[in-house]
Formats: C-alpha cells, sequence, structure tokens
C-alpha cells in the first residue's frame, strides 16, 4: 500500500489539469484508481487518527472521489477503534467512490449533523465546479457554526482548486490535508488563511520536474574562511528623492550578508548609522567601479526624469540590478531593451505587478499568470510580493507558506529589497536570492515580535540568517 519510493511529488504545486495528468500517468503505469484512493485515504486517516486523540470523528462525504476518500477514512478509523460516523447527502457518483462506501464498515446516514469532536469534510476536493448549494451548503454551514476540530481533506470544499476562489460558505479549518500533491489554493490567499495547518500526504506520483514547488528553506553558506569586504559582495543603493526608503533597505542589506554596502546618493544623510558608506558623484562614474557585485535601485528614487536617468544609469553599468517600489513604475521595454535581463529582479506587490503588466503589455488572469507571463516576456525574474507571495524566474515557478501578517507595515517592502539586492551581491543569482530574501523577511518577522517598525525588522535581519546557515 505504501507509495513507491521514486515519488517525486514533493513540494508540487498543481493546478487541476496538472493534477488529473499526474494521476492518469500513474494509472497507465498500472496503479488503480483504487489503489491511489487507498494510498490517499489511509495516508489522511493516519494524520486524522493522531489529531483526534480518541476523541469522537465524523465524516461528511460528497459524491465524487473526494467522498471516496472519506470512506477510506471512516473506515480506517473504525478498524482502528475510533469512534467514527459519515453522513452522505447522496450516494457515490464514480465507481471508485462507490467502492470504497461499499467496503466501508463505519455507519453511514444520509442527513442530519451529528454531534462530534473531530470533523473531516471530505464533501468536494479539487473536482469542485460550481457554487455548493442545497444539501452540501447546510452541511457545510453546520461545520463552519460548530466548534469541534475540523480538518479538510485535499481542499477545503467551498474552494476552487485552481484560483482559491470561494464558492460556497465560508469557513476556518484547524488542519488541511493535502493529497498526492499541493494544489495551487493552499498558497493562494485568502484560501490559505483558513486552511489552518496544512499536511501533504504522498501517494506515489511521478510529477513533471518543472512543475511549481513550495519553496523550501534555504541553506546559507557563511562567507569563505579568505573573504574580505569585497569578495563577499558590494552593494550599491540608488538613492533618489526621498532618502527614508533607501536607508532602510541599506540597513537590511549590511545585515543580510553583502561584505559592503554603499549609498549613492547626492544628499547628505546625517541619520545614516556610521558603518553605511554614502557616496555622491557621478552615478555612472561610480557604478563603473567593478568591485560593485549588485545595485538596488527603486526604493526612495522619485519617478521623474531625473530618477529615470538615475535607472538608465544603473542599467548601463551592465551589472546584477534589483529594481523595487519607484523603479517599478519606470521601468519600460526600451529601458531593458539588448541588455542582459538574467540578472535583473523585481520585487512588485499587486499594484506595481499591474503597472509592470500595463508597461509591457501583459495580459494574464491571476497573479501567478501574470508573473509568469512577465518574466516569459522580459527574462526578468519576478517575486510577486504579497501575503502570497510568487516567485518566477529561469528555475520556474515557487509558492511560498504565508509569513507573519504583522509584515503588512510600510517600509517593510524596502527591508525585503535590501535583503534580496544583498544576496545578489554574495553569489549574483537573481532568483536564489530573492527566495532566501522571502525566507529571512518572515524569519525576522517572527524573530521582531508583533508591531514592529520597518527599521527594527531591517535590524533583526542577521539574527534571521543564524537560521538558515
Ligand atoms: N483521481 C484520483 O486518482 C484520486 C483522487 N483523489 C480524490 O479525488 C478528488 C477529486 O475527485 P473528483 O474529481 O471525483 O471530484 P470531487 O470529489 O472533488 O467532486 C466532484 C464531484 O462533485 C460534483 N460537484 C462538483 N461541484 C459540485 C457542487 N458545487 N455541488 C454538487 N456537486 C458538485 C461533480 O459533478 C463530481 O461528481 C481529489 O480531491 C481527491 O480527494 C484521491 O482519492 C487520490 C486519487
Ligand atoms: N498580510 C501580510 N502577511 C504577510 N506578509 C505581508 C502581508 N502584507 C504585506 N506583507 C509583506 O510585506 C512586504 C510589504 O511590501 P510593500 O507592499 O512594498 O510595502 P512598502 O512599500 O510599505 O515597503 C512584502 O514583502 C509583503 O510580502
Ligand atoms: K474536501
Amino acid at each position: 500500500m505504501a507509495p513507491s519510493s521514486n515519488s517525486r511529488s514533493a513540494g508540487a504545486v498543481l493546478t487541476v489539469e496538472q493534477m488529473a495528468a499526474a494521476e492518469h500517468a500513474a494509472m497507465v503505469s498500472g496503479v488503480s484508481e483504487w489503489e491511489l484512493m487507498q494510498r490517499a485515504g489511509e495516508g489522511a486517516a493516519r494524520w486524522v487518527a493522531r489529531m483526534s486523540g480518541g476523541r469522537t470523528v465524523s465524516v461528511l462525504c460528497g459524491p465524487g472521489n473526494n467522498g471516496g476518500d472519506g470512506y477510506v477514512i471512516a473506515d480506517f478509523l473504525y478498524r482502528s477503534g475510533i469512534p467514527v460516523s459519515v453522513v452522505a447527502p447522496k450516494p457515490p457518483a464514480t465507481d471508485t467512490a462507490k467502492k470504497a462506501r461499499e467496503t466501508c464498515v463505519a455507519p453511514i446516514s444520509s442527513d442530519g449533523f451529528p454531534a462530534a469532536e473531530v470533523y473531516v469534510d471530505c464533501l468536494f476536493g479539487y473536482g469542485l465546479s460550481r457554487q455548493v448549494e442545497g444539501a452540501f451548503a447546510t452541511l457545510l454551514e453546520h461545520l463552519r457554526d460548530t466548534t469541534g476540530y475540523k480538518i479538510a481533506i485535499d481542499v477545503p470544499s467551498s474552494i476552487a482548486s485552481d484560483t482559491g476562489e470561494n464558492l460556497g460558505p465560508s469557513l476556518y479549518y484547524d488542519l488541511t490535508i493535502a493529497l498526492g500533491a499541493w494544489k495551487r489554493a493552499h498558497f493562494i490567499m485568502p484560501a490559505m488563511a483558513g486552511m489552518g495547518v496544512k499536511r501533504l500526504v504522498d501517494i506515489g506520483l511521478d510529477i513533471a520536474e518543472d512543475a511549481p514547488v513550495l519553496s523550501a528553506a534555504p541553506q546559507i553558506e557563511p562567507p569563505a574562511p579568505d573573504s574580505h569586504k569585497y569578495r563577499r559582495g558590494l552593494l550599491a543603493v540608488v538613492a533618489g528623492e526621498m532618502p527614508g526608503a533607501p536607508l532602510l533597505a541599506a540597513e537590511a542589506a549590511m545585515r543580510s550578508g553583502a561584505g559592503y554596502v554603499k549609498l549613492l546618493s547626492e544628499h547628505s544623510h546625517p541619520d545614516a548609522p556610521a558603518e553605511l558608506v554614502v557616496e555622491g558623484g557621478d552615478l555612472a562614474a561610480t557604478l563603473s567601479d567593478e568591485r560593485i557585485a549588485a545595485v538596488l535601485v527603486g526604493p526612495g528614487l522619485g519617478r521623474d526624469a531625473k530618477a529615470r536617468g538615475k535607472l538608465s544609469a544603473a542599467l548601463d553599468a551592465g551589472k546584477p540590478i534589483l529594481f523595487d517600489a519607484d523603479a517599478l513604475h519606470l521601468l519600460d521595454p526600451a529601458l531593458i531593451e539588448g541588455g542582459d535581463t538574467s540578472q535583473l529582479a523585481v520585487t512588485p506587490h499587486e499594484g506595481e505587478l499591474a503597472q509592470l503588466c500595463a508597461a509591457f503589455s501583459i495580459e494574464g488572469e491571476s497573479k501567478i499568470e501574470r508573473a509568469r507571463a512577465l518574466h516569459e516576456k522580459t527574462g526578468i525574474t519576478v517575486l510577486a510580493k504579497g501575503p502570497d507571495s510568487i516567485l518566477v524566474g529561469s528555475k520556474g515557478v515557487r509558492f511560498f507558506n504565508r509569513g507573519p501578517s504583522w509584515l503588512s507595515a510600510a517600509g517593510t517592502g524596502d527591508v525585503l529589497a535590501g535583503i534580496a539586492a544583498s544576496r545578489i551581491a554574495v553569489h549574483g543569482d537573481p532568483q536564489r536570492a530573492l527566495e532566501e530574501a522571502v525566507w529571512l523577511h518572515s524569519e525576522a518577522a517572527h524573530i521582531a515580535g508583533p508591531a514592529f517598525t520597518a527599521g527594527e525588522l531591517a535590524r533583526t535581519v542577521n539574527q534571521a540568517l543564524e537560521c538558515f546557515l
């Protein structure tokens, strides 16, 4: 019953179409749908048994194979001596779910909502295709209003798997157990916020290696024993109209691994920390220093002709560049034409991504489609940030778990940009740097505690680094 050891499903985040294709491939290779359902149901049942701790369990079963999983779960729990019952408003509609119901020894009723301490929601999985109504909606409303421990199997039953859209009563689960692979909804807001703790059951699917994946915690190397400040990476932060934002970014960058951070500014910065070198003079000439390993441009830059000139100067230097904030309102096809875009990266929030898509004539229904199209059209590595960040680069697509919501504070984006640019200065790989930055930013927020300021967050990043060494 255990899945084969060569399963490559760990971490993949799939659409319904990709999921169905992976399951079809398994069946072509000789694994029956029944066998897949047994693996899924048993794997999930072991989690339910662990979480229930002897409490009474009620399993809600729908008409499709998600309901089929429910019968397998109930059967496993019943045979394990756990008090369990099933509610199924409609009989199974698929052969495999019918077989699961026929072999299920747990008591089954077609109506009511039994009082239980643990509820397992198997009404709909990735097959949900329309608004939930009638008896199914009533069950979900009861589930919403009860105080029991709530477990969603595969995908919460009112959530559309590809879009995260809510197609029925909206409720919060304590635990969501994904089957076979993660689905997009597991990492799309607001759906992901209602799923509680998330766990994945491996059912031995073989999944294409280029499928989007959930980002795994990075391993960050300390400086080599013979390192010096330049070898560790010199980052140039280009300042503009507003002094605060680039200073915040530089504060974070100094604590993210770069050996040397310079603020290139025509203003004086009496508030700058002593360890930050502030350099004036002609920007193009300063950026021609071959020891500069990466450039950050955008925080506090401004959006006028002078700002655009600075952006041009940065691009002309031919170095790896991270564009954030105001720079994302200035970038356009003419500016990057003919350059090596593989060393360029952008960190737009929702509004800035919309701005970039308009500038580069890109359309896409969802954030992931827009980010992917922007990368494919321009070659630029894109981190579409927010509570549900998505990274798209030459190594494919990465999803992330949600960081602390305390990050929703002014200036935290400048901190993220500083961290990411610093990591680019260290190793030169934009996609790796952005992935590291999301983790460091989140971890720094955990360490900084509640209601931190962006400055406090920036000054915590070196402690966050310790978690990834
Ligand atoms: N196909 C496979 O090989 C496997 C599938 N598994 C399970 O199967 C699930 C997908 O199964 P299905 O494709 O059968 O789909 P679901 O069980 O998610 O639900 C689809 C069924 O519900 C009906 N339906 C959809 N929306 C409805 C609505 N709003 N109101 C009433 N009826 C509605 C559909 O007509 C269909 O009969 C997965 O989420 C997973 O739980 C697992 O058992 C692993 C193996
Ligand atoms: N609710 C949230 N939960 C988790 N992270 C969030 C949330 N809101 C914002 N963030 C993160 O905080 C940062 C905000 O950046 P941004 O919108 O550019 O703010 P600012 O421009 O004020 O610096 C991003 O890294 C984003 O991913
Ligand atoms: K479900």
